[in-house]
């Protein structure tokens, strides 16, 4: 198996939890899992379990007392306070532990780590650090590194060895592990070792359904510090219709960009900056509608952005169209939405057709609410070499490879301008993340938005709702 980053680890395990297995239920079966491998390997014997405050060590105690209850001697070296071991199910497995009177050793200082215990015990299970661990490890995890390697008994990791970084492979000082017991796939670094895969039980929803992993690892505007850091996202749009790129602009910001330039013809520039001071708007030639001697200008305008929006509210008058097909080859990072979703148009980047649009586009004959939507945007995917963001309900994200399943959203929000809230959180997500991700995530957080939208105003939900919410849904669904 490919080894696996810590961020789509996170990412299952996100989902995992949402989609009907905790994050208790996930180291239950970690600690489960890794205890039958051990006790299928060493018969009963005096096992040391070192353990971290992190998840890891959650593990190590889950792990612990499953070899208790198969009679093995155990006795758990913890590399900090109880108090200090993380909040959530590895905390509740301390008080488990303690509960079934397995003696918990508490060491904070180096010289606290009690030597004795790793030299006089049979078997070592390392559970100090996992996933969570980057760079050299501090005291006294360090200590517990020297000893275990110093202990004549064998060594069996959790997940990794400790002091190995899983987000690069490499490690300054790890544990010398005979044995790793790693959870669902490897991590980086691991062909070195005698390494067991095990199961841990993340449901095959976290797999093909859009969840809250989808913002994790998500880059946007907290993650950076220089002003413009979270993205200068372009719209083009408006023209006969005003509302539409005000409203993909005003969930852009909400979304994380931290520069939302609209540029549309005069008159309509006009009226979408009386929209709100949050615009910045560019107006084009005097025209009631987008022109092909606009083209210079945006030209010079995409070049100062990160990614561009274009379509909502343009109007699809010949020489528009003609227009959009000049400027869609300027952009490195489109999304394509709306009016210009038509088949003389060249695609890139990501498209956000509706049920309507992706039928004149591809040729299919979809209704919102079909199983083939899958399959059929997968392949109109691959074959235009986009991520298409199909707008059925439920929504399908593909890059031609890979095809995701949302699962947020309502009819409550089959009401104009839903589709250009979308497209403006995808534009926002799309500057400072690749396609599919942004594609993913916008489906996503829109949706979950909708969702608290609908909770709050039901039937009566309209689109700038959705736009209020945004940043609720982001905030609650946003991993650090
Ligand atoms: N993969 C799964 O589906 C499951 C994984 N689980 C286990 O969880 C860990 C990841 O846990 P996490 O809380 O993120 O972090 P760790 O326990 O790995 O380590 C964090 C712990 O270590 C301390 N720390 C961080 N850096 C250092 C350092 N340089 N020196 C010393 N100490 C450091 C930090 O303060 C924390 O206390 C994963 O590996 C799995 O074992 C789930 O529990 C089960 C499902
Ligand atoms: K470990």
């Amino acid at each position: 198996m490919k080894p696996i980053t810590v961020e789509d680890m996170r990412a299952l395990e996100a989902n995992s939890d949402y989609f009907g297995v905790s994050y208790g239920e996930l180291m239950e079966n970690a600690g489960r899992k890794a205890a039958e491998s051990i006790i299928a390997l060493f018969k009963r014997c005096n096992v040391l379990v070192v353990c971290g405050t992190g998840n890891n060590g959650g593990d190590g105690f889950v792990t612990a007392r499953f070899l208790r209850e198969a009679g093995y001697g155990v006795l758990i070296v913890l590399l900090g306070r109880v108090g200090q071991v993380k909040e959530g199910p590895a905390l509740a497995n301390i008080e488990i532990v303690r509960g079934m009177g397995i003696p918990v050793v508490e060491s904070i200082l180096p010289e606290e780590v009690p030597k004795e215990a790793f030299d006089g015990c049979d078997l070592i299970v390392d559970a100090v650090l996992g996933t969570g661990f980057q760079g050299t490890p501090r005291e006294p995890a360090r200590t517990a590194i020297r000893y275990m390697n110093q202990s004549p008994a064998p060594r069996v990791s959790l997940d990794v060895p400790s002091g190995l970084d899983a987000h690069t492979g490499e490690c300054a000082e790890c544990v010398d592990a005979d044995l790793v017991i790693t959870f669902y796939a490897p991590k980086k670094g691991l062909d070195r070792y005698k390494v067991e895969v095990v199961d841990i039980g993340i449901p095959k929803k976290a797999f093909t359904h859009i969840g809250p992993g989808s913002m994790v690892g998500l880059r946007s505007r907290g993650d950076f510090v220089e002003k413009g850091g979270g993205g200068r996202l372009l719209i083009i749009g408006g023209g006969p219709y005003t509302g539409a790129p005000a409203m993909a602009a005003m969930a852009a910001y909400r979304a994380g960009a931290e520069i939302v330039t609209v540029a549309a013809p005069k008159r309509a520039a006009d009226i979408i900056a009386s929209f709100s001071p949050d615009l910045i708007v560019r107006p084009l030639s005097d025209e009631d509608f987008l022109v092909e001697k606009d083209v210079p200008m945006l030209k010079e305008l995409i070049s100062r952005h990160h990614a561009v929006v274009i379509g909502m509210g343009l109007g699809r008058e010949p020489e528009t169209l003609a227009a959009a097909g000049r400027i869609i080859p300027l952009c490195e990072r489109a999304v394509i939405d709306a009016d210009v979703l038509q088949t003389e148009i060249p695609l890139s980047g990501i498209v956000t057709p509706n049920v309507h649009e992706f039928n004149r586009l591809s040729g299919e004959t979809l209704g919102p609410k079909d199983t083939a939507a899958a399959e059929k945007v997968r392949k109109f995917s691959a074959q235009n070499k986009v991520v298409t963001l199909w707008k059925g309900s439920p929504a399908v994200v593909s890059d031609g490879n890979e095809v995701k399943i949302n699962s947020t959203g309502n009819p409550g929000m089959a009401v104009g301008g839903t589709g250009d809230v979308l497209a403006g959180i995808t534009g926002a997500f799309y500057c400072r993340n690749d396609a599919f991700k942004a594609a993913c995530a916008a489906a996503f957080i829109s949706g979950a938005a909708g969702d608290m939208a609908f909770e709050d105003k039901g039937y009566g939900l309209v689109a700038t709702d959705v736009i209020h919410w945004l940043p609720y849904a982001v905030k609650r669904y946003r991993h650090a």
